[in-house]
């Protein structure tokens, strides 16, 4: 998979970037006159990208409400319709999933509220690393790692099993526990759904993968108006840890999914979750649901964020393939098991790049 992706580097030189800290200073620079340096650059011509409504293939669409209140019936379709979107896209949107509007949008404007702070502000958080100091402000993937950089600034804070929060801005502690609270639970009950829809019990999931003492993590991403977006690329294509992510956006699009060898553009989307099937459900279900490679394009005219909720195993927990879908013969175990915090610390110190971490434990 990974060799089929699209992504070449064109040039490489990082010396005309060091004095910026971030893509918000380097694009607001008065000195900035609208090319982008050269370490920004990638090499995306023969692309091929495509709207969901040019392919007869629509991107699957869930409706939660039937999930938790449905009768019988619809109860069965939507863990059915769950099963599909998971095995067939690795993605689907969700609706009706009663998390209150005022609440996203008062949480996506705390997050700009966050990267419009002072950039010294925000350094606090820069040197540290998520697992071990539990945010992380930063720019690219992993400066010191990638070979060109992404046109993204980031912070990602770590707010379950124990809660940590920034300073600064001033409610953004509030409303980040009311938002981190209620897409845990969110994410917590969907597992039920997506355990059911693999034929196992509705908690195994939740069990097996430790979630009362699980991870979750909010990965907040700003993706500044780039004069030049045919050139730059706000996050490469990969897969993410985790179980799931449930992905929140501005209302400026930018979010591709690579579904059947297609990148599909995910239109922009307001009071919806974009949920990722994430690599570690993969594993889980032993490959019948696929994590999906997914990637972020920017553009020239508008300032993008997302927000990225990961819902993830406990740090200690050992994911492996669930041995009730194994047979020894017609469906053996596709993948070794690997503690969740190495896992990260392996993704951490590698390119961020299609599924290469993934394949690290693949048998
Ligand atoms: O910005 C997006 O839409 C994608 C973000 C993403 O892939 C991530 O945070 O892992
Ligand atoms: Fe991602």
């Amino acid at each position: 998979m990974a060799s089929t992706l699209p992504l070449a580097v064109t040039q490489k030189s990082k010396n005309e970037t060091t004095n910026f800290t971030s893509v918000k200073t380097l694009s607001e620079s008065p000195d900035f006159n609208n090319s982008i340096p050269s370490s920004y650059t990638f090499d995306n011509e023969n692309e091929i990208v495509t709207d969901p409504d040019e392919v007869n293939d629509p991107i699957p669409v869930i409706d939660y409400s039937l999930l938790v209140n449905g009768n019988h019936d619809q109860r069965t379709k939507t863990v059915h319709d769950i099963g599909k979107a998971c095995e067939e896209w690795g993605f689907f949107m969700l609706i009706n999933h009663f998390v209150p509007k005022s609440v996203m949008e008062k949480m996506v404007d705390q997050v700009f509220a966050f990267f419009n702070l002072r950039e010294e502000e925000k350094q606090e958080y820069a040197g540290k690393e998520v697992v071990a100091d539990s945010i992380k402000y930063g720019t690219s993937f992993n400066v010191s790692g990638d070979k060109n950089l992404f046109w993204r600034d980031f912070i990602k804070i770590i707010v379950h099993p124990q809660f940590h929060s920034p300073d600064k801005p001033s409610g953004f502690r509030e409303t980040s526990a009311e938002y981190s609270e209620r897409t845990w639970k969110l994410g917590r009950e969907l597992l039920k759904g997506i355990s059911e829809s693999l034929g196992l019990e509705a908690n195994y999931i939740d069990r097996t993968m430790n979630l009362a003492s699980g991870l979750q993590m909010l990965a907040a991403n700003l993706y500044p108006p780039c004069p030049q977006p045919e050139l730059a690329m706000g996050m490469p294509p990969h897969s993410d840890h985790g179980l799931l992510n449930l992905l929140i956006q501005n209302g400026v699009s930018g979010l591709q999914v690579l579904h059947n060898g297609k990148w599909i553009n995910v239109s922009s989307t307001s009071n919806c979750f974009l949920v990722l099937v994430s690599d570690h459900l993969e594993i889980m279900s032993n490959g019948s649901y696929k994590s999906v490679v997914h990637r972020a394009a920017v553009s020239n005219g508008a300032t993008r964020m997302s927000l990225a909720t990961v819902i993830a195993p406990s740090l200690d927990t050992i994911v492996e393939p669930a041995s009730e879908l194994l047979d020894n013969e017609s469906n053996p175990a596709a993948y070794v098991g690997m503690k969740h915090k190495d896992y990260i610390e392996l993704q951490r110190s590698n390119q961020l790049y299609g599924k290469s971490v993934l394949n690290k434990v693949k048998i």
